[in-house]
């Protein structure tokens, strides 16, 4: 069995429990989606490639290193690189979820040529670090998609390691989001908030016809 993380006796049970909430909300159609945490040893215990995160169970787990060479046998989320990039660019993460929504998709490709999501305003801001009002603005950053996990991992990280303080979520254009946090909990709280905001935000840009006529923050 893999070593645990302190908040978590079981991580692949807690994963696969958080599975079940977010297949249930929408956020995990077919098999898309993969989630990872961070395990006591500073290896990453992750999703296996293909699984529906709605059903996960223990076997559909495993372990790879921080370069994401697997540990354990089988064939570890395509998207591994990228829990292994959050890891390695954010100390405190430890655990990370990633999403498909419709609203976030769309969204995300209504916005082509830009490189943030720029969400203003909203109460649920505060659920970001350092954020105490509403009178906010926090920028996702937005990355056009790729198939070349390396490459996708090479344009993310300085993007990351930019930022003054380092927003825990960021956005690949007709793909979906990852959002992380220091605790499960906190990864699916930020998850969940991030989510909302981009749903808000995708109604907002629909009732102004269009985000090509968008000068203003959504
Ligand atoms: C059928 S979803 C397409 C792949 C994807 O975006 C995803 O999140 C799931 O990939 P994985 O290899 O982690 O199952
Ligand atoms: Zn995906």
């Amino acid at each position: 069995m893999p070593a645990t993380v302190p908040d978590l006796p079981d991580p692949a049970d807690a994963l696969a429990k958080a599975g079940r909430r977010l297949d249930a909300r929408g956020l995990a159609p077919a098999t898309a989606g993969n989630y990872s945490a961070r395990l006591a040893d500073g290896t990453i215990l992750i999703t296996r490639s293909g699984a529906h995160k709605g059903r996960l169970d223990a076997a559909q787990f495993m372990r790879v290193a921080t370069d994401g060479t697997a540990i354990d046998a089988g064939r570890s989320s395509a998207e591994t690189l990228l829990h292994c990039l959050i890891y390695a660019v954010d100390p405190a993460a430890g655990a990370v979820l990633h999403t498909h929504s419709v609203a976030g998709t769309v969204l995300s490709r209504a916005l082509a040529g830009r490189d943030g999501i720029e969400l203003a305003g909203y109460e649920l801001l505060k659920i970001f670090p350092g954020v105490a009002t509403h009178e906010a603005s926090v920028t996702l950053p937005l990355v056009d998609n790729s198939q070349d996990m390396p490459a996708l991992a090479a344009l993310l990280r300085p993007i990351l390691l930019a930022q003054e303080r380092l927003v825990p979520a960021f956005y690949i254009r007709g793909h979906g989001l990852y959002a992380w946090g220091p605790t499960l909990d906190a990864a699916e709280a930020m998850v969940e908030g991030c989510e909302f905001l981009l749903a808000c935000a995708w109604e907002e840009v629909k009732l102004r016809g269009g985000a090509d006529d968008q000068s203003d923050p959504i």
